[in-house]
């Protein structure tokens, strides 16, 4: 009866088939179509995936709810099979609910790891690393090479990454292959569909097998770390010369106070570093390349702005990006219509909570759809046109104030890389922009360039953008 109770004031929904609940709702690019069924059934919808309550809140109203009035009763995030390899949730920034452990690598990431002070001590890390992007490129031009616009993206991000955090070559275009392949695989893994997580129980889905694949990427990377770590210890030993890099922070953190961080917190952390920060910013690098060049008169208006503010010849600076309005609106316009995570995910802590009329039951998964809310025609005229020049006046910005766009998701939660990601994907644009002309492959034409989408770890184009780069 109490049960029954409940239910009638469940948010609206679909009607859940007994034990697989709305499963075929689903399929393979769920914020599509839980884009369409919160069109019928308003911006909080209930779902059961299996046994599990998921709401599905799609509107900036519904938003702000859940991550900033009642963010004490979200403290948690959704774990699987996969997160839960090598006990990787338990220790993991990401995946740790709100506690203290939690608290403290959140602290250790904003004032020592990302704090402006910090990026701007080690810049130079990412210049060298931006630099193999443009030679790269060259290359390509002086051999009239496509390029894979998404693979340039990912070793790129990569190495600037990996230099950023640990001063190391090892994505590098030519070298060392294994860093990036495991963490691609590590990407694949955490990204794939786990619905086995909810289904596992039909043997329609095999999270044994993910639990084997994440065991033996996340074991990788936890061991690539380890050794260089005690190379970097043993190294110090025998020289004064200190690096800019975040792992020399790290250690003198836990140098100075074990119990601030251990070793283990340590190569966890970086595990969710890479996993997090590559695949999104490549991602994103990806998006805005391809609306560039569906988008003929954007590309010729950021060109003329890249060139003028920085002629030539000069290599782009973290601090010449303030100068870029137009670089700035281009970004914000590809993260409000391409965001790499569609759903900002929460879980419900263990009561019930009313929001607006509605029950929102314990332990239910949420799915906040910030791709609904970045393409709703009620909040952004002509949505589905890209238009980096509606943020040319507003004051509306990424940092999780604004709850219309929110590619960084908002609160205590929000991405803690932002300020790095932000710095990588307005260099990596800027200098493919800024050296380079590009056209697409021939024969195809700007309107031919597919849209299409494919939901892993972050959201990808489903057909990697090929595109031709020639010397202006
Ligand atoms: C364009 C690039 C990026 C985008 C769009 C992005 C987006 C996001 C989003 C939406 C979240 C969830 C926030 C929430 O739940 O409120 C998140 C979390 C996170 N991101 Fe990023 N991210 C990017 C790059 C990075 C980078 C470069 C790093 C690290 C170097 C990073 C590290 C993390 C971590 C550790 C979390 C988990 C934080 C927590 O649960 O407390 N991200 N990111």
């Amino acid at each position: 009866n109490s049960r029954r109770r409940r239910s009638a004031k469940l948010p609206p929904g679909p009607y859940p088939f007994p034990i697989i609940g709305n499963i075929l709702h689903f399929g393979p690019n769920p914020h599509q179509t839980v884009t369409k069924l919160s069109k019928i059934y308003g911006p909080l919808m209930h779902l059961r995936l299996g046994s599990i309550d998921t709401i599905v809140a799609s509107s900036p109203e519904m938003a702000k709810e859940i991550l900033q009035t009642h963010h004490q009763a979200f403290p948690l995030r959704s774990n699987t099979a996969a997160t839960r390899a090598f006990d990787h949730h338990a220790t993991s920034v990401a995946f740790l609910p709100i506690g203290d452990q939690w608290r403290n690598l959140r602290k250790i990431c904003k004032e020592h790891m990302f704090s402006n002070q910090r990026l701007q001590a080690n810049e130079g890390l990412r210049q060298e690393k931006l630099q193999k992007l443009v030679q790269y490129i060259q290359e390509c031009c002086v051999n009239g090479r496509t390029v894979d616009i998404g693979h340039a993206a990912v070793v790129t991000s990569l190495n600037l990454m990996s230099n950023t955090v640990l001063s190391v070559d090892s994505a590098d275009y030519n070298t060392c292959q294994e860093l990036e392949d495991i963490i691609c695989r590590c990407m694949r893994v955490w990204g794939s569909p786990n619905l086995g997580d909810y289904f596992g129980f039909l043997g329609l889905f095999d999270p044994q097998g993910i639990k084997r694949e994440a065991e033996f990427c996340v074991g990788k990377l936890l061991a690539m770390f380890d050794s260089i770590i005690d190379q970097r210890v043993e190294a110090s030993r025998n020289s004064q010369a200190r690096k800019t890099d975040l792992l020399e922070v790290l250690l003198e953190i836990s140098d100075g106070n074990q119990a601030e961080l251990t070793r283990n917190e340590m190569k966890h952390l970086f595990v969710d570093l890479f996993v997090a920060g590559v695949d999104t910013t490549s991602g994103t690098v990806e998006w805005v390349m391809t609306e560039l060049l569906r988008n003929p008169h954007v590309m010729s208006k950021l060109k003329t702005e890249v060139r003028t503010v920085l002629g030539a010849n000069k290599q782009i600076e973290e601090s010449d990006i303030s100068k870029l309005p137009y670089l700035q609106a281009v970004i914000k316009e590809a993260f409000r219509y391409h965001p790499s995570g569609p759903f900002i995910t929460r879980v419900k802590d263990g009561n019930d909570l009313q929001i607006k009329k509605y029950v929102i039951p314990k332990n239910a998964l949420i799915l906040i759809n910030i791709w609904a809310t970045g393409r709703d025609p009620s909040i952004w005229p002509n949505p589905d046109s890209f238009e980096p020049e509606r943020f040319l006046d507003t004051e509306i910005d990424v940092k999780g104030h604004h709850f219309e766009l929110l590619p960084f998701g908002a609160g205590r939660r929000i991405c803690p890389g932002m300020p790095l990601a932000y710095r990588m994907v307005h260099l990596i644009v800027a200098s493919l922009v800024q050296n380079f002309d590009w056209k697409l492959e021939p024969g195809v034409a700007p309107e031919d360039v597919d849209l299409s989408e494919k939901l892993g770890i972050s959201l990808h184009k489903a057909i990697p953008l090929k595109a031709v780069p020639t010397k202006p």
